[in-house]
């Protein structure tokens, strides 16, 4: 049954929000999946797509190395809509005029529908918008025709009166409130999708996919104890049952106490192989005297497969690993059309000759559907909603060089401002809350005397899939008693800075 499972694709033309779209369709119960703009018509095909979706992006259609898709697409009969750019394209590429418009359009718009019904079925005449263009179309290629306008974009909705489709403005964002409902008009009444796709569905069909490729051979999980990986785990233990062994490192950069928890709850809340490796001599050795944040994160990326190839040997002949990786962790690695902002060591970090078949369930995911998916698992609350806490560890939390005495001040420390935030019952409404060693020492005084030390900083963060943050609004009072406490409590630190910066323009992570 599966195997018929609908499924839209969303062609990327390097858009802001292509990842948005491909959650609103998620939200709509159908299958979706981001392919990069330039793939084979015929790869598209072999998907049986019951949509495709074209994203937006930053090019101009007419200029000479403008990325585009292959015409023939647009004769297949599938149902597509152009968003922005890939309106515009669609137009380009039928025939029609595209041209940098005399006045762009950047945010609220107001539209004003022609042709009630189909794409904007239920919706009334006049509808709030978002905008971000400076391009607009012209002249229309044959057959078309305008379904709405706004005040300076005479086509902002277009069509052919059959399966193609077109809007200048991006109903993905939030900030076009009937956004929701004209992606679900295209999905449901133009294309014919019937949502079938579910939380329930996704793992069988994940349980499934393993299956076929793993079939009776044996795997790895690399398991850390945050949601992400616990889900892959127990997707892939339903797969292929004793086959897998998961394993935990202690890469010696984790937080105190932590692998004590992680393998406590693990061994009571699941029946699965767990090996916990010891492997904070290595690590740290390797890390000795690197500063350079990439440096870090490419060292620890590669170590973590060197230990699992020596596992792998322990255990006899071990073809594919199983990771926890989310889409956040391949976008902001970079791709062929998105910046390297940090390379997550489980993708930018891993390296050249890794020898493993990877299994990544969740990689098109974002965090909140993975929890969703969790709690569909029935995992514990504990795992589900811990907050996420970096491969690297505190690695990217120590600011500089990682040494032993660091790593025990910054563990000290980070305890605390756990603590605290758990007990003020403020954890559940903060995506992360962390202590960062900041390697700047200053000058303070205590018991009279001077001293000359660290100085810590807070942070703490609001988002809902990690992709923005805003720094959270902590009040005055829980801040005084987590700096009080640090500064008493952990030798070698006298100063307590909370950092008030939002993502973007800074990451949540200082490394
Ligand atoms: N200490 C570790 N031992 C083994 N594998 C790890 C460890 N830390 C991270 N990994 C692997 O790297 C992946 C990415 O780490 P990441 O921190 O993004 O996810 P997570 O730990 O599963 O969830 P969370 O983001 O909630 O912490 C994990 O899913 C896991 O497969
Ligand atoms: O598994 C991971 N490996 C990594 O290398 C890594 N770097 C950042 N993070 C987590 O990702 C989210 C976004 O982080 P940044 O705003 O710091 O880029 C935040 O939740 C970070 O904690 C990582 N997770
Ligand atoms: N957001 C977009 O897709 C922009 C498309 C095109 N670059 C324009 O400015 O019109
Ligand atoms: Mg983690």
């Amino acid at each position: 049954m599966l195997k018929d499972r609908e499924s839209v694709i969303i062609l990327d033309f390097g858009g802001q929000y292509s990842q948005l779209i491909a959650r609103r369709v998620r939200e709509a119960h159908i299958y979706s999946e981001i392919l990069p703009y330039d793939t084979p018509l015929e790869r598209i095909l072999d998907k049986k797509p019951k949509a495709i979706i074209l994203s937006g992006g930053p090019a101009s259609v007419y200029s000479k190395d403008a990325p585009r898709c292959d015409k023939r697409l647009f004769e297949t009969g599938i149902p597509v809509l152009g968003i922005c750019y890939g309106m515009q394209l669609m137009c380009h590429l039928l025939g029609g005029k595209v041209e940098a418009a005399k006045a762009g359009e950047y945010g609220r718009t107001e539209l004003l529908v022609d042709e009630e019904g189909g794409l904007f079925d239920g919706l009334g005449k006049k509808l709030t918008v978002w905008m971000s263009h400076g391009d607009s179309i012209l002249e229309l290629p044959e057959g078309f025709r305008t379904l709405a306008r706004t005040k300076n974009t005479p086509h902002a909705a277009v069509s052919n009166g059959k399966n193609l489709f077109g809007v200048q403005f991006h109903p993905e964002v939030a900030h076009t409130p009937d956004g929701k409902k004209i992606l679900s008009n295209f999905l449901y009444k133009i294309a014919g999708c019937s949502g079938s796709w579910t939380a329930e569905a996704f793992v069988e069909e994940q349980v499934r996919l393993i299956r076929e490729r793993v079939g009776n051979k044996r795997a790895l999980c690399a398991l850390s104890g945050g949601v992400d990986s616990s889900v892959a785990a127990v997707i892939a233990h339903r797969a292929i049952g004793d086959n897998l062994t998961c394993i935990f490192v202690d890469h010696g950069l984790l937080r105190k106490g932590e692998k004590e928890q992680v393998e406590r709850t693990f061994r009571e809340k699941f029946h699965m192989n767990l090996k916990v490796v010891d492997a904070s001599e290595r690590f740290l050795k390797r890390l000795e005297g690197v500063t350079d944040p990439e440096t870090k994160r490419k060292i620890i990326g590669e170590e973590f497969i060197r230990v699992f190839e020596d596992e792998a040997k322990k255990l006899g002949r071990i073809d594919f690993l199983v990771q926890g990786t989310l889409y956040p962790d391949v976008i902001e690695s970079g791709t062929k059309t998105a910046a390297v902002i940090k390379s997550h060591h489980n993708v930018g970090g891993l390296p050249e000759d890794l020898k493993f078949e990877l299994i990544e369930p969740l990689r098109d995911l974002f965090k909140d559907e993975v929890r969703e998916v969790g709690l569909k698992l029935g995992l514990p609350e504990e795992i589900v909603f811990r907050h996420p806490f970096p491969g690297p560890g505190l690695a990217v939390r120590i600011l500089g060089e990682v040494t032993r005495e660091k790593l025990n001040i910054l563990r000290e420390a980070d305890a605390i401002v756990t603590e605290e935030i758990k007990k003020a019952g403020i954890y559940g409404e903060l995506w992360q809350a962390f202590a960062v060693l900041t390697n700047v020492k200053s000058v303070g005084v205590m018991g009279d005397a001077r001293t000359y030390a660290y100085t810590v900083a807070v942070r703490a963060v609001k988002s809902d899939d990690g992709m923005t943050a805003d720094w959270a609004r902590l009040p005055y009072d829980l801040l005084d008693i987590i700096s009080t406490r640090i500064v008493n409590e952990v030798a070698g630190v006298n100063r307590v800075v909370y950092d008030i910066t939002s993502k973007p323009p800074a990451t949540i992570e200082w490394e």
